[in-house]
């Protein structure tokens, strides 16, 4: 998390837009490298945000999102390693010539001045003729469903309303590309919400190229077109979010993107044997050796009855509805709990109830070889 000065944004706002026409890439680090003392915060990091997309960088707390971002805007210096934006290479620049936009979690808008005000604040900075400034920030009270609210100050605004003025802020002097960090990150559950559904269309909208950071898993699916996994300073896999779901390059792209039951086993000629006894068979892990096998609750099937497929017997333990569908918690054979995301109309037709015997066949799964290296899938 970052907090921005304001002769930060006065900075920043003094560039001036270019005329010509958009690039294909709208931001290109490579090779970037962070340390803090001996702590490398960013370990060679790489990747591109295609323009006009929005991008979502992704990683728990202290992963290096907002070092990374902080790099890109200008406002950290990496210690090797080079920013493109726009096709123009941005590493040596400062801030003021970087044509960024910055929404972040905790910097407030200006209190002393009007929402009107604070959306003309980069315009003026840059001396643009009144006229044009009055025109523009009116085009972006209505983007972002404000007009009826030009005069208010922001102490007379909700937390989610002034995070839409910080965007049309950032929005105002027209960025070549938009930095969100953590942006509705001290918004509670309903409103963050809200504004991420917001946001997104908003995007649709001004195409603007955008890299935004959360660690929230379900925000960076919902907003982005494209997420970047990053783990210890590192990217672990990037793609479009139902890829990354489906086809996680590494045990922990899989752990961090939802749940998902982790069993262990011995991999033999391409069939894993789990330390219970049921049997996988697989292509995914070369050789042999010990292996992690994941597999997602909604791609476990249960059956009263062996269904001819290789399945795991196992007991209900526990059945807890969750509305749409109900969630066992099941023990196989050696006790290991696995659990199982079942449709209700499955429940109502299976009708199972805690202590039932079933056999679970598993759709979907990755197996992961104990030794396997927990290197990035894609590089540039
Ligand atoms: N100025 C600094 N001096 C020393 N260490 C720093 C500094 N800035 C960041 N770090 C450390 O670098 C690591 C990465 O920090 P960063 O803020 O980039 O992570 P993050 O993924 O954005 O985390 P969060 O979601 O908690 O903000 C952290 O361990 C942090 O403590």
């Amino acid at each position: 998390m970052s907090v921005l000065t304001a002769p930060d944004l006065r900075r920043a706002a003094a560039w001036a837009p270019p005329s010509e026409e958009e690039p294909e890439v709208g931001i290109l680090v490579r090779d970037l490298a962070k340390r803090f003392g001996a702590f490398r915060a960013v370990d060679g990091v790489s990747f591109a945000v295609p323009a006009g997309q929005l991008v979502a960088l992704l990683g728990p707390s202290g992963s290096g999102k907002s070092t990374i971002l902080r790099i890109i805007a200008g406002l950290e210096a990496a210690d090797s390693g080079s920013v493109e934006l726009t096709g123009e290479d941005a590493t040596a620049l400062p801030v003021q010539r970087r044509g960024v936009g910055f929404v972040f979690q905790h910097y407030a808008l200006f209190r002393h001045m009007t929402v009107r005000q604070n959306i003309a604040f980069g315009l003026e900075v840059q001396k643009r003729p009144k006229a044009e400034v009055a025109a523009r920030v009116d085009e972006l009270l209505e983007l972002i469903q404000m007009s009826g609210y030009a005069g208010r100050y922001p102490t007379q605004l909700s937390g989610g309303q002034r995070q839409r003025v910080a965007l049309a802020r950032a929005l105002a002097p027209r960025p070549k590309v938009l930095l969100l960090d953590e942006p509705f990150g001290a918004l509670d559950a309903r409103v963050r919400d809200e504004l991420r559904t917001w946001l997104r269309r908003l995007h649709d909208e001004v195409h603007v190229t955008s890299l935004f950071v959360t660690h929230d898993q379900q925000e960076a699916f919902e907003v982005a077109d494209q997420v970047v996994v990053l783990n210890r300073g590192r990217v672990e896999q990037m793609g479009p979010p139902q890829e990354l779901y489906e086809r996680p390059a590494s045990p922990f792209v899989a752990e961090f993107l939802g749940t998902v039951n982790v069993l262990r086993g011995r991999s033999r000629g391409g069939v894993a044997v789990l330390d219970g006894g049921a049997v996988v068979p697989h292509g995914a892990a070369e050789g042999d050796g010990p292996v992690s096998v994941y597999v997602r609750p909604h791609d476990l099937e249960v059956d009263r009855q062996r269904n001819g497929h290789p399945s795991w017997p196992g007991t209900v333990r526990r059945l807890v509805p969750l509305g749409g569908h109900v969630r066992l918690e099941v023990a196989l054979a050696d006790g290991t709990e696995v659990r199982v995301q079942l449709g209700r109309d499955r429940q109502a037709e299976l009708a199972l109830s805690a202590g039932d015997e079933i056999y679970i066949t598993p759709r979907e799964l990755k197996v992961f070889h104990a030794a396997e290296p927990m290197a990035p899938e894609y590089v540039i």
